[in-house]
């Protein structure tokens, strides 16, 4: 049996993290993965092709509605054809950094096939056994279907059949008002799809603080039809028709769509591995539970990424991936923190979030001081003609940042000034300390800062 000194089962963001991370502190490496290529879910599924599909949706949106005011006339529908072929270019570029040839040039050895475990240190492909005196186990998460009359009769899309499509539905229901549900509805609508979400709660985006989320919904609504608090009963087809019967609030009603994306949450990539034989524990949805360290209950097996169920974003894989690494090789007790993770949820204008929200701080009974701008009010933004939005920023009485959100064109990008002044324990004063070429979109942050 070919022995290493870590296995790694599942080559997409967190597992390849560990992998290279591993090999280059000189460990052996073995990495499994079922698929045909490496780079998991974000590359080929999700984040990536969501990007690409959100930008050529940003560039059909922009010409014929910002353009048009310039006497610039657009006209013509987009070609899906073509949005796909730009969308698979993404893909398939940044597919070369996650080359097998790469990661075999690391010395590392590949395994293809769906494994299973036969004890705390072995793992069986096919016909292989292999031993591991440490096992990372990062095989990520899949759609979640719910069990709804005739929905599978009907058919349905969900994140890992969109991006496959060459034609754009003239109606299409989402269903699921999270952060897939709501960067795909935006997107298909300005590619041209009259588009409806159904919510099972009674409100969208509520872990975003209230002020942002109140701003992003009022965007939303613009663009998409909503049901909140509704539910899909039934589907049928009638006439190359998707009939769905919603029900809200005891009112049924009856939509008539082309198709139906379903994104209502994630279900971890554990059941296939036969963790029960050995033992290891798991939630109710099949989450693998880990301590602080990301280890699980048999100390020589870790999990981490979307498979844990604790923070379900690629840069969270990629930095327990780092974590797992000096604890399973160098044998850190290195503990994962959760509390300066930011996120993203790239709608157009972008929602940034770290830390706390004001709803947040109310709960935990932390006094906290709001700095607040609106966007029409940086000179940047209303140069763009694009002032939507605003910046809030949390701090304790000291002026230590305790959260930091927007809602705003580039958001994501400019907001990380914000990241970096938490990470290096800056106060809120430290930001305004600091030169901002005039006129760029972070000075946001200088003005929100300036109210100190
Ligand atoms: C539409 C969409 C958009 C998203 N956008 C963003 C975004 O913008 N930003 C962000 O941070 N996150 C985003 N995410 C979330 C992000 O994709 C995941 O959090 C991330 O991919 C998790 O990494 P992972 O390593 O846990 O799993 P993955 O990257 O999915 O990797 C798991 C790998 O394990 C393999 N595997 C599974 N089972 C087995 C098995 N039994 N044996 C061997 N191999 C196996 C899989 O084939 C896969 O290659 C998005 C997700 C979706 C669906
Ligand atoms: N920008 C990003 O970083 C990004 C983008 C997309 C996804 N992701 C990650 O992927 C994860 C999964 O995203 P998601 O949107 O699939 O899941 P989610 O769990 O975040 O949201 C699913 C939504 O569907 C609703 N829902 C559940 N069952 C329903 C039903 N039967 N009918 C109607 N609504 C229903 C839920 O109330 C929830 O609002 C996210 O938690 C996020 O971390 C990140």
């Amino acid at each position: 049996m070919e022995k290493y000194d870590v296995i790694v089962i599942g080559g997409g963001a967190g597992g390849l993290t560990v992998a290279s991370g591993a090999s280059s502190l000189g460990a052996k490496v073995a990495l499994v993965e079922k698929g045909q290529y490496l780079g998991g879910d974000c590359l080929h599924v999700g984040c990536v092709p969501s990007k690409a599909l959100i930008q050529a949706a940003k560039d059909s949106y922009r010409a014929k509605n910002k353009a048009t005011k310039l006497g610039l006339h657009v006209s013509g529908e987009v070609d899906m054809k073509e949005v796909k072929k730009r969308v698979q270019a993404s893909v398939s570029t940044i597919q070369k950094q996650d080359s097998d040839e790469r990661f075999l040039n690391m010395g590392i050895d590949i395994y293809r096939g769906n494994g299973k475990f036969t004890s705390e240190n072995t793992f069986m492909i096919k016909d292989t056994e292999i031993y591991g005196k440490r096992i990372i186990i990062a095989t990520g998460s899949r759609p979640f279907v719910p069990k709804i009359e005739g929905l599978e009769e009907a058919g349905y899309w969900t994140n890992e059949t969109l991006f496959q499509q060459e034609v754009l539905p003239k109606e299409l229901l989402v269903l699921g008002g999270g952060p897939i549900g709501l960067e795909l509805a935006q997107a298909m609508a300005r590619l041209g799809s009259v588009v409806t979400v159904v919510e099972q709660k009674d409100s969208l985006l509520s872990t975003e603080d209230a002020t942002i989320q109140k701003a992003a919904v009022k965007v939303l609504e613009s663009e998409l039809t909503f049901y909140l608090n509704a539910e899909v009963k039934k589907v049928e087809v009638q006439n190359d028709k998707k009939i769905v019967i919603v029900d809200k609030n005891g009112q049924q009603i009856k939509l008539a769509v082309d198709e139906i994306l379903v994104a209502v949450g994630r279900l971890p990539n554990s059941d296939s591995l036969q963790l029960e034989k050995i033992g290891i524990e798991m939630d109710e949805r099949g989450h693998i539970l880990t301590n602080e360290k990301l280890q699980t209950n048999l100390s020589t097996i870790y999990a981490i990424g979307d498979v844990n169920g604790k923070f379900p974003f690629t840069h969270v894989a990629g930095e327990e991936g780092k974590t797992a690494v000096q604890n399973a090789v160098l044998g850190f007790p290195k503990k994962m923190k959760y509390d300066q993770i930011p996120w993203i949820i790239y709608t157009d204008p972008e929602i940034f979030h770290i830390g706390l929200t004001e709803q947040d701080a109310k709960e935990k009974r932390i006094a906290v001081s709001i700095y607040e701008i609106p966007l029409a009010e940086v000179d940047r933004f209303v140069a763009d003609h694009e002032d939507r939005g605003l910046v809030k920023i949390l701090t304790n009485s000291k002026g230590k940042i305790v959260g930091a959100h927007a809602f705003g064109k580039g958001a994501g990008d400019w907001m990380q000034t914000i990241v970096f002044a938490i990470a290096q324990n800056h106060k809120i004063g430290d930001l305004s300390q600091m030169v901002y070429p005039y006129p760029n979109h972070a000075a946001a942050i200088q003005r929100t800062a300036d109210l100190y």
